[in-house]
């Protein structure tokens, strides 16, 4: 089974998918970020960058979902590859941080690889405003991602409910999480399991 766990910067996928692997003893899987070649360059230049970084993404989980694929366990994953294309590069190419050309030879690229993804058995969109995401932004404290701007967090937020909102590749569960806090507080975390746990029974 795969399960995936989608939402903008600083919902809360990684504390989520790593609570949830523990809970359910599922593999999890995280996205390449401490090791990325591109991502604080990034956040310095977009315009520079965003092309060698939307390129590294893609294949960083190209390779994932072939991983999920062979391996034949339960996964639990931090961000899909659809979030790449459908929300990250498509929202870098209104900001004109990424060219016309530069996107369409990233969307080949995407189309293609696409053939060979399937969707997750479960998505869980964590849903969040934008002053919660700065706030838990500002929490984690990555430094290079202080330059991240609420312009540039509302537009993908409004990518993010655009796509769910046409999402219908497979099962979708969405959590609104600013009310909710599922690090401290046991009885948030055991809300979340009850709704995971009803679409989980409905997959069986
Ligand atoms: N529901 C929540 N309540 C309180 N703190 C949270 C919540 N979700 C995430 N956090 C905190 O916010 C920060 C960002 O969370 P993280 O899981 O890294 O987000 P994402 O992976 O979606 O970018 C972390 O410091 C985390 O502990
Ligand atoms: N495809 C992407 N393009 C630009 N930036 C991206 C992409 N995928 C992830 N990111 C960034 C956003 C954050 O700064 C880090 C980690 O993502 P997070 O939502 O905090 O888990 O990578």
């Amino acid at each position: 089974m795969h399960i995936a766990v989608t939402g903008n910067i600083g919902a809360g996928k990684t504390t989520l998918t790593t609570m949830l692997s523990k809970h359910y003893g599922w593999d999890a899987q995280f996205e390449d970020v401490d090791h990325n070649p591109y991502l604080e360059d990034f956040y310095a230049d977009m315009n520079k960058w965003s092309f060698a970084l939307q390129i590294y993404f893609l294949g960083s989980r190209f390779r994932q979902v072939k991983e999920i694929r062979e391996s034949g366990k339960n996964i639990i994953q931090d961000r899909t590859i659809y979030e790449d294309a459908h929300i990250f590069a498509e929202n870098l190419n209104d900001m004109k941080l990424l060219s016309d050309r530069d996107f369409s030879n990233y969307a080949s690229l995407f189309d293609l690889m696409k053939t060979f993804v399937s969707a997750p058995d479960l998505l869980i969109y964590l849903k969040s405003d934008v002053p919660n995401l700065v706030k838990k932004i500002y929490k984690r404290g990555r430094e290079y991602e202080a330059s991240i701007s609420i312009e540039y967090l509302s537009k993908l937020n409004q990518k993010y409910e655009k796509w769910i909102s046409n999402y219908t590749e497979g099962k979708l569960l969405i959590i609104e999480v600013d009310d909710l806090d599922f690090v401290e507080k046991p009885e948030d975390f055991g809300f979340i399991l009850e709704k995971i746990d009803a679409e989980l029974n409905g997959l069986f």
